[in-house]
């Protein structure tokens, strides 16, 4: 068996007091869309930003295509690229237009020529369609198109993964699909994503595996069609039927 693009072994994470990732071992595979779950706090966002070092562990280890997160300035850069990540707030800049968002990663990090970046930044806003919106700024655009942007500025660092971390939480609902659309679109030409959601729609459509995370700890991992029809445990059961968490397991921490 090939070895995963996205490996992690044993990783832990506090914040002071709060014990936030408790030994999670994670792959993810060339090619494969995974979906993580859980209740908020469970530990989602702070997993994914461990895996393109905006937040350091603990102890345990992450390997990105078999080699250990860099700590040095350049080769974080060269990380960020290689593992993209998508944010609730999209995270543009303001002051920039939408084809400078896209094209500014490539020149300065992969070393692209200014319009060799222009080509494929157009072609990739086309691809997510809001080429037409490419000389506006951020805040001229609605905040699914924004979103796309964010997208096609993943894409355009040719990343070996993508990371998504609740892409379309901050959408008004009518724009939640178009994004989602895009996401499906990516998911179809064989991207590695990894991608933290609440849209049980999408990750029956477009995951490969579905990773249920509860109290910093992978509880159980399937495929969609079995985690929706047949929850192992109470917690995934739980969570699954929007029942609250009960308060005693807050009080662990
Ligand atoms: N930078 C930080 N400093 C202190 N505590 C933090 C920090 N980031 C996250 N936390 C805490 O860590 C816990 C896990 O947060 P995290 O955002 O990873 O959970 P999540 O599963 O993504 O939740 P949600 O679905 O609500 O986004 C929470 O209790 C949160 O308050």
């Amino acid at each position: 068996m090939s070895e995963p693009l996205v490996r992690l072994r044993g990783v832990e994470k506090h914040f002071g007091d709060l014990h936030v990732l408790r030994g999670i071992d994670l792959d993810v595979m060339r090619g494969e869309v995974v979906v993580l779950l859980g209740p908020s706090g469970s530990g989602k966002s702070t997993l994914c930003r461990t895996i393109n070092a905006l937040e350091g562990i603990d102890a345990g280890e992450i390997r990105i295509d078999g080699t250990p997160l860099p700590t040095t300035g350049a080769e974080l850069a060269r990380l960020r690229a290689d593992v993209a990540m998508v944010f609730q707030s999209f995270n543009l800049f303001a002051h920039k237009t939408v084809l400078e968002n896209v094209t500014l990663g490539p020149v300065r990090v992969r070393g692209l020529a200014p319009d060799d970046a222009a080509d494929r930044a157009l072609a990739l806003l086309d691809r997510v369609g809001v080429r037409s919106q490419a000389d506006k700024h951020p805040s001229q655009l609605s905040g699914g198109q924004q979103q796309r942007v964010a997208i096609a500025r993943a894409l355009a660092m040719d990343p070996k993964v993508i990371l998504f971390d609740e892409p379309t939480s901050a959408l008004d609902p009518e724009m939640v699909q178009e994004v989602l659309e895009v996401m499906l679109g990516l998911a179809q030409d064989g991207m590695t994503m990894l991608v933290v959601t609440h849209e049980m729609t999408f990750a029956r459509r477009a995951a490969h595996r579905v990773v249920f995370m509860d109290e910093g700890r992978v509880v159980e991992e399937g495929s969609p069609a079995d985690f929706f029809a047949h929850p192992a445990t109470e917690r995934a059961r739980a969570f699954l039927s929007g029942r609250p968490r009960s308060p005693s397991t807050r009080a662990q921490r």
